[in-house]
């Protein structure tokens, strides 16, 4: 299976428009794996997660045509990973195709966006409201989506995606997950794990994973045997505000046996 990364930052991109930190001003110079769009992976060319606004960036500067999307699954409404005003230009009188159905999956405040994008337009999307940790066939793949903790006010998901008899965590937005997530993970055995790292060596864990709760994460695993033999952990959803660098983060992670993505990584299982 292909997986590929298409965008790895957190909410601003990095760098980020209007910031003059030393990490945005290091990234315009250096360029390269330093430069990341809003997150985004899919996995193989019919199976997506997450719509940000870059979203037309990537299908430009990957070649990628996004109606061979079947499934995208969305993990909640922050605008970094649901850009619902660009689905609605999938409508009828904006696009002359999208006749395939494109199958949303998601909760319900993400849902209610697209609906008031769409604002009553005549559209090929089919909407599945999915219920934590209740397991759904979707066209591509078996998804279970997982609760995070990201924020109080929406139920934010993960999702454990099968497909092609690989199973993947794709674990972002969440800081320490809540303990129904970690008792359900405990049975489970992965070939992937995409965990996020968005606010690097800050003190907390809560709403997003800082390096220690990375690193404890992968601890857990090993200890539980959720990892197959061979299975990869790549760290993605980076902020600027976190202070480091591609460079940084690889030093920071590589030791412990994860790798760092970066836009246009592919990874194939
Ligand atoms: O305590 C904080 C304060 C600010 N941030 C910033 O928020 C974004 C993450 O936004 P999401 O929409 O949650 O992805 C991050 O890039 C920081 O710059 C924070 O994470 N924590």
């Amino acid at each position: 299976m292909k997986v590929h990364f298409l965008g790895t930052a957190a909410y601003e991109g990095i760098p980020s428009l209007f910031c003059q930190c030393l990490t945005c001003k290091q990234a315009r110079e250096r360029g390269g794996k330093n430069i990341r769009s809003r997150t985004s992976v899919m996995f193989d060319h019919d199976l997506k997660v997450d719509f940000p606004p870059d979203t037309l960036m990537h299908s430009l500067q990957y070649g990628i045509d996004m109606n061979s999307v079947k499934d995208l699954l969305i993990t909640h409404s922050h605008s970094d990973h649901l850009y619902a005003e660009d689905m609605a230009i999938r409508a009828k009188g904006y696009a002359q195709s999208g006749e395939e159905i494109m199958h949303v999956y998601g909760h319900d405040l993400p849902f209610r966006l697209i609906f008031q994008a769409l604002n009553g337009l005549k559209h090929n999307y089919q909407f599945h409201r999915v219920i934590p940790f209740q397991p759904v066939e979707t066209q591509t793949a078996t998804v279970v989506p997982l609760l995070a903790d990201h924020d109080p006010l929406e139920t934010c998901l993960l999702y454990s995606i099968e497909k092609n008899g690989k199973t993947i965590l794709y674990g972002n937005d969440s800081g320490w997950f809540p303990d129904e997530t970690w008792a359900w993970l405990k049975n489970k055995q992965f070939d992937l794990v995409i965990l996020e790292c968005t606010t690097g060596r800050v003190g907390h864990r809560n709403n997003h994973m800082n390096v220690d709760a990375v690193l404890e994460t992968k601890t857990w695993m090993d200890e539980v045997g959720v990892l197959k033999p061979g299975a990869q952990i790549y760290v993605t959803h980076f902020s600027h505000n976190a202070g480091l660098l591609h460079e940084d983060l690889v030093d920071i992670f590589q030791p412990h046996g994860i790798e760092v993505a970066y836009d246009g990584l592919v990874v194939e299982l």
